[in-house]
């Protein structure tokens, strides 16, 4: 029997919201079999991050050989990338092994306000990982980041990702979730404050644009929405599905688990990844 694999490479959340603890539910939601190159420890919940940890990129080099040389994942999701050596040891291997269908999330700073990503990797990440992935996720503060364009409408992010895909030469899923749209929003017009409902996506490829507007849902457990929308998309790429299509299931799959209602914590809380999984009864 033949199951897809899905190799997430990112950094541990030990309430399980975000990371690889996401990651991993998302990735079995979708039927695929998923491994795990763990790059940081961090010390965090649905109130917030308090530490973070990297591993030594020399274990994060061992752990890459170690599956690879074993078990070759189909797709592979890159989140929590944590340093510049990091950075350094997944373009050598990712390259050595030819990894195929890589999906980067650029993961930089927490909903909290913590870096997850040192200031020296900036660079790096953009030209030697960014242009490796067949794929970028950014919310729309990672990818002003990187491209230095301030992004306040739609027109913004038609721009922003065409900075960024020209940077890269790479498709790029710009995430709107930290910008909601109100229904007098034609998809190319401005921003309007008033009733926002929906949450657009842009992906752009060398075809062009195409927006992904799905129902803005009210609630304050979103906490790991990147992490799960850019694993989903891998777990869609990894079982054949086309990047446009890929895309449209993960955004399905991510309102689904957003739209569930589970409600853990004190804090923004995670997503019930097991909405189509049957309980026990
Ligand atoms: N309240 C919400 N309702 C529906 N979709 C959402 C909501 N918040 C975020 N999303 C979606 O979740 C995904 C991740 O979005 P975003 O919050 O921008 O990224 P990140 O988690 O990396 O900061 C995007 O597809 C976005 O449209
Ligand atoms: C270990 C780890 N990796 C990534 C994140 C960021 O998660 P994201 O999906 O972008 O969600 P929020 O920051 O919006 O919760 C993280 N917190 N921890």
């Amino acid at each position: 029997m033949k199951r897809p694999v899905v190799l997430t490479i990112a950094g541990s959340d030990p309430s399980g919201g975000a990371g690889i603890q996401a990651d991993l539910k998302t990735i079995t939601a979708f039927g695929c079999y998923g491994m795990s190159v763990i790059t940081a420890v961090t010390v965090q919940n649905t109130m917030g991050v308090t530490g973070v940890e990297a591993m030594a990129p020399d274990l994060v080099a061992a752990q890459l050989d170690a599956v690879f040389s074993d078990i070759r994942p189909n797709a592979v999701k890159i989140g929590m990338a944590v340093c510049r050596e990091t950075i350094e040891v997944l373009i050598e291997k990712l390259t050595e092994y030819r990894a195929e269908h890589i999906v980067l999330d650029p993961v930089m700073i927490s909903t909290s306000g913590r870096r997850l990503l040192s200031k020296d990797a900036v660079d790096t990440l953009i030209h030697g990982l960014l242009p490796l992935a067949g794929l970028s996720t950014p919310n729309l503060p990672e990818c002003e980041a990187l491209t230095g364009q301030p992004i306040r409408s739609r027109e913004d992010m038609i721009l922003a990702s065409l900075m960024l895909h020209r940077q890269t030469k790479q498709p790029v899923l710009l995430k709107g979730g930290h910008m909601t749209f109100s229904p007098q929003d034609s998809p190319e017009g401005s921003f309007r404050e008033a009733a926002p409902v929906d949450c657009s996506d842009l992906l752009r490829t060398p075809d062009g644009v195409r927006w992904y507007r799905t129902p803005l849902i009210q609630t304050t457990n979103s906490h790991g929405t990147g992490c799960t929308l850019s694993s989903a998309i891998a777990s869609c790429l990894a079982g054949g599905l086309s990047l446009p299509d890929a895309v449209a299931e993960a955004k399905t799959y991510l309102s689904g688990a957003l739209a569930a209602g589970l409600d853990l914590g004190k804090g923004n809380g995670p997503l019930d990844h097991c909405f189509r999984i049957k309980p026990l009864s």
